[in-house]
């Protein structure tokens, strides 16, 4: 058996997935948009539209996406991987804050209770779809006024959903988790490693 590392696209501007990808051993190389690409409405929820649909065929939008700016590039086929990560607490989604002050509202929403951690990760390799999800419960302490200022000032919570992210100061005001830590964070190591074998990429 072959021990080189796999190979793969990975269409993410996460820093976070693509640290754990090369954590896990492989190698990455970024399919990122272009700048006139529309990504206009690609993370528009539906009306009512549940938080694991709505992770989902995001996560499947992204990876169409990716599939055809590989195409449209003329680069070398290989396999596309992709990822989105959704908080949701009960069946309200809570996006990536828009501003410092719409991180304050969200942390306000999420202090004191539980709420869910969706990420779905899709993957595109010799014409199949290989898609996996991951869902994980988060519960917050109650969040002083104070704790809430210092995080938003951090300036960690902008770019994350749900405005927060567990690896850095977030992770002091975690009182627990049950699922998975890496799904938190933006790409499950367990069940992208399974989702890879499934393509016939194993990494162990
Ligand atoms: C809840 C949580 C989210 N996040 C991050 C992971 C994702 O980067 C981000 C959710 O946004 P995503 O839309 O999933 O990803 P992205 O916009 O960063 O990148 P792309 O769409 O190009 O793949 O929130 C953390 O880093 N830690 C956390 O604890």
């Amino acid at each position: 058996m072959s021990t080189e590392a796999p190979w793969l696209y990975l269409a993410s501007q996460s820093p976070r997935r693509r640290q754990l990808l090369e954590q896990w051993g492989l190698r990455c190389e970024l399919l990122l948009p272009d700048p006139h690409e529309d990504a206009e409405g690609l993370e528009v929820v539906r009306p009512n539209e549940a938080p694991a649909t709505y992770v989902k065929r995001v996560t499947r939008l992204k990876l169409e996406h990716a599939v055809a700016r590989l195409q449209r590039r003329g680069l070398p086929d290989g396999p596309v991987l992709c990822a989105d990560t959704t908080v949701a607490l009960g069946r309200q989604i809570l996006g990536k804050p828009d501003s410092p002050e719409h991180a304050a509202q969200i942390l306000r929403l999420l202090s004191g209770q539980r709420h869910q951690v969706l990420t779905a990760v899709a993957l595109a390799h010799q014409g199949q779809v290989h898609q996996a999800l991951s869902r994980s419960t988060v519960q917050f302490s109650s969040l002083t006024e104070a704790q809430i200022a210092h995080y938003v000032a951090s300036g960690e919570p902008m770019g994350k959903a749900g405005a927060y992210g567990i690896q850095g100061l977030a992770g002091l005001l975690i009182a627990r988790i049950s699922g998975s830590y890496t799904g938190i964070m933006g790409l499950p190591a367990f069940e992208s490693a399974q989702l890879l074998a499934a393509a016939g990429l194993a990494i162990i």
